[in-house]
This record gives structure tokens, C-alpha cells and sequence, in this order.
């Protein structure tokens, strides 16, 4: 089995002390940044850019796991790695040339991945699967941290595992929206592999020991 992934979401980190937010991370358990760029089309909020993006990387000693709901993303993907965006996703109802974009993200020199909105049917992957180094299955309606996880994602977990097996990619599966010490063993069974935890690390009363224990009950 392989080691599963945690991601704290950073944008539920206190920006007023964002880069003692980035060394808390840095000290921790958690493998990735999870960076959330809203633009206020894609998704009702707005969130950052890349001058703190840019600011995150200068500290950062780990990968930027970049998440993009912004509506055509491939205008901006090089500026995204340019930045420092290790792996770059990007909505599949966001872009009409996802292969292109994709592409686009691997010629910029990051992994690639495709996130889906909670009603959007698995079998639109089914062709671009061997392109993606993850796939991003939301749990929440994307555009704020700290909403209700969605219990449709056990299946869509179960189902993407087994069109990933069937084709024998090693995919991974990444899970955004309501991750906590409560649900991330269930995700884990259903086959996911990676985990963004917003809130639930960044409002706890420990953040370092919150992920500790996130790490600890995904690998067990
Ligand atoms: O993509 C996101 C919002 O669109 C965030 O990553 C997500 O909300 C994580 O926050 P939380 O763990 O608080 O649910």
C-alpha cells in the first residue's frame, strides 16, 4: 500500500502570519501545500494569486499542490509554475480543451491533474486518465473551506478506483472539502489516496499534532 498524502489547505491559514502558517507546515507530518486559487467566475469567492503564491514557495520546503477553479486556466498555467506550482489541477468543467491544458501543465514542468465538481459523471476521465498524475475528486460544492463533507463521494472514490485499476495507471485520488480525523479512514478504504484538510487543521487547537493524527489514521 502506498504511503497515504496529506495536504493542508492553505487557504485557511491566518494570511496575517502566513509565513509562520508555512513553517508550521513545513515542521509537520504533511507531505503537500494545498494551494486554492478562486477567481470569483468559477466559483462565487476570490481567494490569492500569484504574488502569494510566490511568497508561499519562498518558504515552502515541501510541493505546492496548486488547485485552480478559475475559468480557463490555460491562460494562465505558466505563470503557475513560474511561481513555483509543483502540480498543477484543473477543473474539467472549466477548460473545453482539457487534453491541451494538461499538456500545457506537463510542458510547463509540473504533474498534471483534473479535478470534478460532485455531480460531474466519472466517465468523463475515462479517456483522460492516462494523462493524469491525480485526479481531484471534490467533497464539497468548491469556492470556501469549512462546508459539509458530501457522503456521494464514497462511491465516486470506489468507482474512480476501479476505472483507474482497470486500466492499470497508478492514478492517484485526491480528496478536497470536509476531511477530518472523523472521515479520512472511510476515504482511505474506499481508495483515496491524498487528503486536503483545511479547517479542521488550521482551526484546530494544535494544527502540527491535528496532521499528525490525519497522517497517522490514513497510514494505519
Ligand atoms: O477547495 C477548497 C474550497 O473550494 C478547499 O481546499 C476546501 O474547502 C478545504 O477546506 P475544508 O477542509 O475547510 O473543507
Amino acid at each position: 500500500m502506498s504511503t497515504k498524502l496529506i495536504a493542508p489547505s492553505m487557504l485557511a491559514a491566518d494570511f496575517g502570519n502566513l509565513q509562520r502558517d508555512v513553517e508550521m507546515v513545513n515542521n509537520s507530518d504533511a507531505d503537500w501545500f494545498h494551494i486554492d486559487v478562486m477567481d470569483g467566475h468559477f466559483v462565487p469567492n476570490i481567494s490569492y494569486g500569484m504574488p502569494v503564491i510566490s511568497a508561499i514557495k519562498k518558504h515552502a520546503t515541501k510541493p505546492l499542490d496548486v488547485h485552480l477553479m478559475i475559468e480557463k486556466p490555460e491562460r494562465y498555467i505558466e505563470e503557475f509554475a513560474k511561481v513555483g506550482a509543483d502540480i498543477i489541477t484543473v477543473h474539467y468543467e472549466s477548460t473545453v480543451h482539457l487534453h491541451r491544458t494538461l499538456r500545457q501543465i506537463k510542458d510547463a514542468g509540473c504533474k498534471a491533474g483534473v479535478v470534478l465538481n460532485i455531480t460531474t459523471p466519472l466517465v468523463v476521465l475515462e479517456d483522460i486518465l492516462p494523462e493524469c498524475y491525480m485526479v481531484l475528486l471534490m467533497s464539497i460544492n468548491p469556492g470556501f473551506g469549512g462546508q459539509k463533507f458530501e457522503e456521494v463521494t464514497y462511491k465516486r472514490i470506489k468507482n474512480l478506483r476501479k476505472m483507474i485499476d482497470e486500466q492499470s495507471l497508478d492514478t492517484r485520488i485526491e480528496i478536497d472539502g470536509g476531511v477530518t480525523d472523523q472521515n479520512i479512514q472511510k476515504l482511505v478504504a474506499a481508495g483515496a489516496d491524498a487528503f486536503v484538510a483545511g479547517s479542521h487543521v488550521f482551526k484546530s487547537d494544535n494544527p502540527t499534532e491535528t496532521i499528525k493524527a490525519l497522517k497517522e489514521l490514513a497510514n494505519s
